[in-house]
């Protein structure tokens, strides 16, 4: 299992554009349209399911909110961060 990362670790690892909120890491990316978002999330829903390590997203007009944590876990692990930087590379 995938050891939880330290309070200085996260934040030395955290990527531009994410913050640390209790257990989760989280970033809102910002979209032209709603669809925009969605195509963006179901993007993101392909990473996720490839590295099997899945996200809550949620979708509103113009944004989407991508929280991270390690559930088997109990918090945030290095998946979290990896995940978080593939994420941000499908993010035009
Ligand atoms: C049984 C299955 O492998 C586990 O539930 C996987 C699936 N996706 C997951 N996603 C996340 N975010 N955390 C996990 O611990 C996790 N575990």
């Amino acid at each position: 299992m995938t050891d939880l990362l330290s309070d200085e670790e996260i934040d030395v690892q955290l990527p531009d554009g994410w913050d640390r909120e209790g257990e989760e890491i989280v970033r809102t990316y910002e979209f032209d349209s709603y669809l925009d978002g969605v195509g963006f999330a179901a993007g993101a829903g392909g990473v996720a399911e490839d590295a099997w390590h899945h996200p809550e997203i949620t979708i509103t007009y113009g944004e989407v909110e991508v929280r991270l944590t390690t559930h088997d876990a109990g918090g945030i692990t290095d998946n979290d961060i990896q995940l978080a930087e593939r994420f941000d590379d499908i993010y035009e």
